[in-house]
This record gives C-alpha cells, structure tokens and sequence, in this order.
C-alpha cells in the first residue's frame, strides 16, 4: 500500500470520503451524540475505544495485554494499532456497507496520530469538540461506572485520564482550531440541547440531514 498518498486500501480518494473526527473528555458526551448523528445523518460511527476493547478481547490478539495495560492507566495505546483498526474498520465499511462518511469517536488522542492519519488514511473535515467541566464529566463516568463493566469507569482510571486528556489530547484540538477546523459544542446541558448545537454545527458546515 502506497503509504504517501492519502487513499483508502478499496480506492476512495481523499475528497471522496467524509471524515469528522469526535474529542471531547472523558465522559463529554461523545458516543451520546454519535448515536443521535448516525440515525440522522447515517454516518458510520466507528469508537477508537471500542476497537481498541474488540481488540484486547480477541482471542489470539498480540496487542491484548498491551491495550488492557493502556486503557487501565488511561494512556494512549501506540498509534500503529489503533490507526491499523480504523483504517481497516473504514475499509470493511466501505465494502460491505458503502458508506463512506465517518464519525471517528475519541481519535485522534495524539498529535502523532493526527499527524499520521491524515497523512496515510484521509485527510477530516473537521473536528467536532464537546467542551465539558470535570466535574461534570466524572460524575457522568462515577454513574456509567455501576452499569459499564469498563474497567476505566473508576475514581483512580478517571483521575489518569483527564490528566492524559489535557497533557496529550487538547493539544490535537488547538492544532485542528489554528486551521479552522474545529466545531466546538457546550456539552454540559441536557443530551438533546446538546443535540441542537450539533446540528448547528453541521449545518455550518455543509453536512446535510439524509
Ligand atoms: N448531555 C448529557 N447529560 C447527562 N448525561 C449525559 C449526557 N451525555 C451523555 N451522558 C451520559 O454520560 C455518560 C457518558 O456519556 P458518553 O458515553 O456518551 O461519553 P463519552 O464522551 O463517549 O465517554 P468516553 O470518552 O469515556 O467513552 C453516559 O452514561 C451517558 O448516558
Ligand atoms: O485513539 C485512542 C482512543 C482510545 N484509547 C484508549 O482507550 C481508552 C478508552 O477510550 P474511550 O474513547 O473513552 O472509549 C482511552 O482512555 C485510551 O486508553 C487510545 O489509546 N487511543
């Protein structure tokens, strides 16, 4: 695969695919909102941190213990991996389903995976950033924790990373923002208020309802 150029391993050529990246903080809202905009947009969702679970589970996985050991602490995984899960999920969505606009939830975490994505999958449209208090969010988390089974749905694992979150991640954000490329929600209302200024955004910027 010709890793200079950006194409899609089926042949969709930059500026033939949609792709919105979806970063927010722990428990900002982000899956909440990707399931609102799917069924009105019909974009497919694909989670960065549910590969990246899919992955830890599969059996004969060689990255297993490594994503378990990351998630835990709340660290982002190695880009080589989670870049080579989307891009395959993206490929699998293109073939078998034909869609090719995509919501990536919860990537780019790393201003070396923002780098390399654009550069060896497809360049994003924009950026879509839910901004939310801490203190909001981790009793968002503390609640999801006593139904999730998420093994970083905890006081210590929510602590580790919101630090990861503001050290490592708003920096994507600030990168993305200095190119215009970000659309950013107030996301401490209620799911549907923050739906309202989602459709905004979209609208603001060309994506249609279907
Ligand atoms: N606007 C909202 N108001 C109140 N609760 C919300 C709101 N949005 C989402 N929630 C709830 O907060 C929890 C976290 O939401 P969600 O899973 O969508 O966040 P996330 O940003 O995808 O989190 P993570 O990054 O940890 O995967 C869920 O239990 C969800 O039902
Ligand atoms: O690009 C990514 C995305 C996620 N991770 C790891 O997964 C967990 C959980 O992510 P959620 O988006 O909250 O489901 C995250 O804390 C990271 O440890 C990653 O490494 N790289």
């Amino acid at each position: 695969m010709n890793r200079d150029k950006p194409l899609f391993p089926t042949g969709v050529a930059e500026g033939e695919a949609t792709v919105i990246f979806v970063l927010g903080g722990p428990g900002a809202g982000k899956g909440t909102q990707c399931s609102n905009i799917v069924r009105d947009y019909k974009f497919k969702h694909l989670s960065a941190g549910d590969l990246l679970r899919e992955e830890q589970d599969r059996k004969g996985s060689d990255f297993g213990d490594l994503i378990k050991e990351y998630i835990r602490d709340g660290k982002i995984v190695p880009m080589e991996v989670t870049i080579q899960l989307l891009e395959n999920a993206m490929q699998a969505t293109i073939k078998n389903e034909h869609i090719n606009k995509f919501l990536i939830d919860g990537f780019p975490r790393k201003m070396d995976q923002a780098i390399q994505f654009e550069k060896s999958v497809c360049k994003s449209n924009f950026t879509l950033f839910f901004e939310c208090t801490e203190k909001v969010m981790e009793e968002r988390l503390l609640n999801r924790g006593k139904t999730s089974g998420r093994a970083d749905d905890n006081e210590e694992s929510i602590r580790k990373r919101f630090r990861t979150f503001v050290e490592t991640s708003m920096p994507v954000v600030d990168y993305f923002d200095k190119d215009g490329r970000v659309v950013k929600i107030q996301a401490v209302q209620t799911p549907d208020e923050v739906y309202e200024h989602v459709k905004l955004g979209f609208t603001e910027r060309g994506i249609k309802l279907v």
